[in-house]
């Protein structure tokens, strides 16, 4: 049996028990063995065909049955809304969020650390930190928010979801669309990442322009997994993020149910190292949306709702050329976070599991050794090894929630104390 399906975005046709999917049809009278057929559609059903994502479910019981929600009342740093006080325009940096207590799943484990707009809005991101150390049990979340990227930092992820189960492993990255129920098992016991939640358009592949026809992520590195089900007639909590807050209620039964499904919207994985890296060969560091993976639209070209770049292994052979991250001011808001190794625009201070935030126009880059380093380096070809950064760009200013705020770096601005000015002829 296939495990997983290799592209971006296809139409995948997969059953867990032979016979389950109906052919030629969406919605027979009566579907195989008294399934339940239903479409879940992450785009509008008008949506131009290019953009129109929508698969159609096969499960054992309709997922609208279901008692009615109350107030989720754990995970108290999970979507907590952000802070209304007036937001100093500062840059802002945090170090790994601490160990949890025992017994603490992926949900309860979650942080939430910047966001921006209202995701009743259709628009915006919010980046969330998680550090986990049990399973999700008998207990399952969505997110009616936005699609959930996983980027893990420490321990792998077996997500189980409602359209098939993906492992994913540090330096591999995995989405759940919008809506799409799943619980998380740790199979190293524990567990540290980031996730960016897309409340807007769609994360899709970047074009390429004059790039060409290959390069960057290529789709077929992409990979969603066959249909997977569990047959359990037990009580399931069921968590759902809704417009900001969490909610619970109880079905007595495990609503990953779904036997067989078809569609092109579907969660998937993969692996950043298969990341095609594109840069200068001659001169000048390009923009980094040079290392773009996916992109979320806004409604102005160009601008994206949301971006994720990242910052690979590769090779640096610009010539007569500072190679780190130059200095810059941005209209877009930038979140950085590190999977492993060292990021080449921060000396110290940055490590892995750490966030760090330069909002709208703050102005940044490399800290004053970096800058030292890198002007007096010998500019011979050099492999920057052994490291994974990425970026959460949005053109919607991040706010911090309060937690993020209390435990921000105190000495972050260090980092660029002290340069040396420069001296004019006399
Ligand atoms: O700020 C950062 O470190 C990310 C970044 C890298 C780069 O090479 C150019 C611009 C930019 O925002
Ligand atoms: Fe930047």
């Amino acid at each position: 049996m296939t495990d997983y399906f290799p592209g971006f975005g296809n139409h995948v046709s997969t059953e867990a028990v032979a016979g389950a999917l109906p052919v030629g049809r969406n919605s027979p009278q009566r579907p195989a063995f008294g399934l339940y057929a239903e479409q879940l559609s992450g785009t509008a059903f008008t949506a131009p065909r290019d953009e129109n994502r929508r698969s159609w479910l096969y499960r054992m019981r309709p997922s609208a049955e279901h008692p009615p929600f109350t107030r989720y009342e754990g995970a108290v740093r999970f979507a907590p809304g952000t802070s209304d006080a007036p937001l100093a325009p500062n840059r802002l940096r945090w170090g790994p969020i601490a160990d949890p207590a025992p017994g603490t799943d992926l949900i309860d484990g979650m942080t939430t650390m910047l966001a921006n707009r209202d995701p009743a809005d259709l628009e915006g991101v919010a980046v969330h930190v998680y550090a986990a150390n049990a399973d999700m049990d008998r207990r399952v979340f969505s997110d009616a928010d936005g699609e959930l990227l996983f980027i893990p930092q420490a321990g792998r992820l077996t997500l189980l979801t409602e359209m098939g189960r993906i492992d994913v492993a540090p330096g591999q990255i995995a989405l759940v669309p919008r809506g799409v129920r799943f619980r998380a098992l740790l199979p190293d016991g524990a567990a540290r990442g980031y996730v960016a939640e897309n409340h807007g358009a769609l994360f899709r592949l970047p074009d390429l322009g004059p790039i060409g026809a290959n390069g960057l992520a290529n789709p077929r590195d992409f990979e969603t997994p066959a249909a997977w089900f569990e047959d359990r007639d037990e009580q399931f909590e069921v968590i759902q993020k809704s417009l900001g807050a969490l909610w619970t209620t109880t079905i007595d039964h495990s609503p990953l149910d779904v036997v067989a499904w078809h569609g092109n919207l579907a969660p998937w994985r993969y692996d950043l190292s298969r990341f095609n890296t594109i840069n200068t060969v001659s001169f000048d560091h390009p923009d980094p949306s040079i290392f773009t993976v996916l992109t979320s639209p806004s409604d102005v070209p160009g601008r994206a709702n949301a971006d994720f770049v990242i910052f690979p292994p590769r090779w640096m052979v610009a010539e007569d050329t500072f190679r780190p991250p130059w200095f810059h001011r941005n209209v877009m808001s930038e979140a950085m976070g590190l999977i492993h190794g060292a990021y080449d625009a921060k000396a110290d201070g940055f490590v892995p599991g750490g966030l760090s935030l330069h909002n709208l126009m703050a102005g940044h880059g490399p800290d004053v050794a970096s800058w030292d380093g890198a002007s007096n380096a010998e500019l011979r070809p050099h492999k920057i090894d052994g490291t994974m950064a990425f970026m959460v760009e949005t053109c919607w200013p991040y706010r911090p929630t309060t937690y993020a705020l209390e435990t921000a770096q105190q000495d972050y601005d260090a980092a660029w104390a002290g340069f040396p000015k420069a001296k004019l002829p006399e």
